[in-house]
């Protein structure tokens, strides 16, 4: 294909002109007159190598229109020069120094490269545009656009196109009515920081922005949505900004600053109002509110309060109880089959009440009948912020049973709360007479009391009382006397309690604010409401909260607490307690609190 360049701009003499390739000599040129235009005589010049059949039906504007292609414009309808147009086959390639407007194109392939303004009105079933102009004004209905633009572009658009956008532009005011995919790359010259800034608003779902800045911005954004809007400003950012909306006017600015990579994700169920997250630090996950977010977030807070307090309560309490120094019940007997079936084995119990949390959630989530997880990573900062997907499930189980392990069972040795006991001054006593006495058995009999005690974990040089653990000294007849004993059950249990109330949370909250529409519905989440102004996504009867794992897990939580309770009334001396509680407090904030407020750290932990 030959090198053209325009010939004609404006004609003022009204004549229509079809231009042919660059080079300026007229036999290159083959001019075939187009009825409509020849016939209107109007403003608009153009040129084309092989066109056929244009036809002007209208007035003619001070437009010309080059064709750059070898392609041919067998139609015009133009009520107005080229402004509205119809073209039934296909433009090829039209260079537009002017205006495009109104133009209804079947066939492919516009180009705009006016120095000023540029305003297109188009309607057709697949076109290319190429925008070069400072400033253009692009309405496009049907589908299957493709748009480069290397300018500022105000682009309105319906049904499904995909636009992108590069050479240090920006593409702003975008608004969609199909599913689109929006890939916008901004270059950062000379080490300056390059800026994309959009908003887009949708009236439709499934619309994914993606900015790739090379140089010091790098934006991957994706937004499905109806009647929103996104923002992106740049600085030393890398990051992925995830917008997810079913209704609403919203908006998110985000990944600002001079910091490193960041995450941004916001999921909106149904609600006007987001506000964006200037808060966020320069180089962090980012933070967006929507106004059912905020609620749901408020809600979550309350809740997680409210559970941080009940432990200390019921340890205090106990301990009022406990002092009065009660009567025996069976619970205070250690051989109580609650005690030995439940809370010696609470570890076990606590794995499979959280598998059951998350299987409960996945199957809602994967169904219709329930907020599940999807809700749960859809509905404020804090819910979208707590991520459910395996690894960081597994993550958080896995700390949370390492710091089990840690505390109760090895700690490089003697577990922390043996260390304790140890370092206290505490010991095991009566287990070396024990020992005496099933060394000097010689010949004992399979199963007999004083048969070889077990090799002790002992190391030579030190006192034998003070290496073993409890859990073997009262396993073989000792007295864990002495010291300070941080009471076992009490860290296990509140330790257990609060790393199942921090996972269950999030879905159960989600659960009212989904059901009811409003973020704060009580009802749903106990299954004893139906009303509400729902959004209309969920069914409170069928809810993950209400379903017979999740019961089952309220109900071990119940159990727990009430097991606390009989630690805090019949055993340990009330220091001994307190350390074991704040023990069980440790890692759940460490991990849902703190690293939750750690960019790196939350995003490993999906917190
Ligand atoms: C569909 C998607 C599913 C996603 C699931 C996600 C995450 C799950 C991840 C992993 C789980 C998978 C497998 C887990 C594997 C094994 C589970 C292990 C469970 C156990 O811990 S078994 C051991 C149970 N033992 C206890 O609980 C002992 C508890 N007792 C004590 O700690 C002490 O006795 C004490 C502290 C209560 C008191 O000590 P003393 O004072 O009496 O000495
Ligand atoms: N709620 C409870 N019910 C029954 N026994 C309890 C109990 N809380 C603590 N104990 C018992 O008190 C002892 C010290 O517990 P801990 O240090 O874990 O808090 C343990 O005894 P044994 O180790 O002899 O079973 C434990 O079983």
């Amino acid at each position: 294909m030959s090198v053209r360049q325009p010939e004609v701009l404006a004609d003022t003499t009204g004549a229509s002109h079809l231009h042919g390739p660059t080079g300026g000599s007229p036999s290159l040129f083959h001019r075939e007159p187009s009825p409509l235009l020849d016939s209107d005589r109007a403003d608009t010049e153009a040129s084309n190598t092989k066109s056929s059949g244009a036809v002007n039906n209208g007035s003619v504007q001070k437009k010309t229109v080059y064709s750059l292609g070898g392609s041919s414009v067998p139609s015009i309808d133009s009520a107005g020069g080229v402004s509205p147009s119809t073209n039934n086959s296909d433009f090829g390639n039209l260079s537009n120094l002017g205006n495009f407007s109104n133009l209804a194109n079947i066939g492919d392939g516009l180009k705009s490269k006016s120095d000023r303004n540029s305003s297109s009105r188009v309607s057709n079933s697949s076109s290319n545009i190429n925008s070069n102009s400072n400033s253009n004004s692009n309405t496009n209905s049907n589908s299957n656009f493709n748009i480069n633009s290397n300018s500022d572009n105000g682009i309105n658009k319906s049904n499904s196109n995909d636009i992108s956008n590069s050479n240090n532009s920006s593409i702003s005011n975008i608004s969609n009515n199909g599913s689109n995919t929006i890939a916008s790359s901004h270059s950062s010259q000379n080490g300056q920081n390059g800026h994309t800034h959009q908003t887009i608003g949708f009236s439709a779902d499934d619309t994914s922005i993606h900015n790739t800045n090379s140089g010091n911005v790098n934006f991957t954004s994706t937004i499905n949505n109806r009647d929103g809007s996104l923002g992106n400003n740049g600085g030393d950012n890398a990051g992925d900004s995830t917008l997810g909306n079913s209704q609403g006017v919203s908006s998110l600015a985000n990944n600002r600053g001079d910091g490193g990579d960041s995450t941004s994700r916001l999921y909106n169920s149904s609600n006007p109002d987001l506000a964006s997250d200037d808060e966020l630090p320069p180089d962090g996950s980012s933070s967006a509110y929507s106004s059912s977010g905020k609620d749901a977030t408020a809600l979550l807070y309350k809740f997680r309060f409210i559970v941080l307090l009940v432990y200390p309560i019921i340890i205090f309490l106990g301990e009022l109880v406990h002092i009065s120094q009660p009567e025996g019940t069976y619970f205070s007997n250690k051989r109580n089959i609650f005690n030995v079936f439940f809370v010696k084995r609470a570890w076990l119990w606590t794995t499979l009440a959280f598998i059951a949390i998350v299987v409960r959630a996945k199957v809602a989530t994967n169904s219709t009948s329930g907020p599940g997880i999807k809700s749960a990573t859809q509905s404020g900062s804090i819910l979208k912020a707590q991520s459910y997907a395996g690894y960081h499930l597994v993550l958080r189980y896995a700390a949370a049973t390492f710091w089990w392990v840690l505390f109760t069972q090895w700690f490089f040795g003697l577990p922390i709360m043996d260390r304790v006991f140890v370092l206290t001054g505490g010991g095991c006593d009566g287990l070396v007479e024990k020992v005496a006495e099933a060394a000097m058995s010689t010949n004992p009999a399979p199963g007999d009391a004083t048969s070889p005690l077990p090799p002790l974990p002992v190391t030579s040089n030190s006192p034998l009382n003070n290496l073993v653990s409890s859990a073997y000294c009262r396993a073989h007849g000792g007295t864990w006397v002495g010291g300070y004993d941080p009471s076992g059950h009490t860290f296990l249990l509140v330790h257990a309690s609060l790393f199942l109330w921090f996972e269950l949370l999030p879905l159960i909250v989600t659960g009212r604010a989904t059901s009811t529409g409003t973020g704060i519905g009580i009802g749903s989440a106990i299954g004893t409401s139906t009303s509400g102004s729902s959004s209309g996504t969920t069914k409170p009867a069928t809810t993950f909260t209400t379903s017979l794992s999740v019961r089952l897990v309220l109900g071990l939580l119940a159990f727990w607490a009430w097991m606390v309770l009989m630690t805090a009334v019949y055993f340990h001396s009330f220091l001994e307690k307190l350390l074991g509680l704040v023990c069980g407090y440790l890692e759940v904030l460490l991990v849902y609190v703190v690293a939750a407020n750690h960019p790196q750290l939350g995003a490993i932990l999906g917190v």
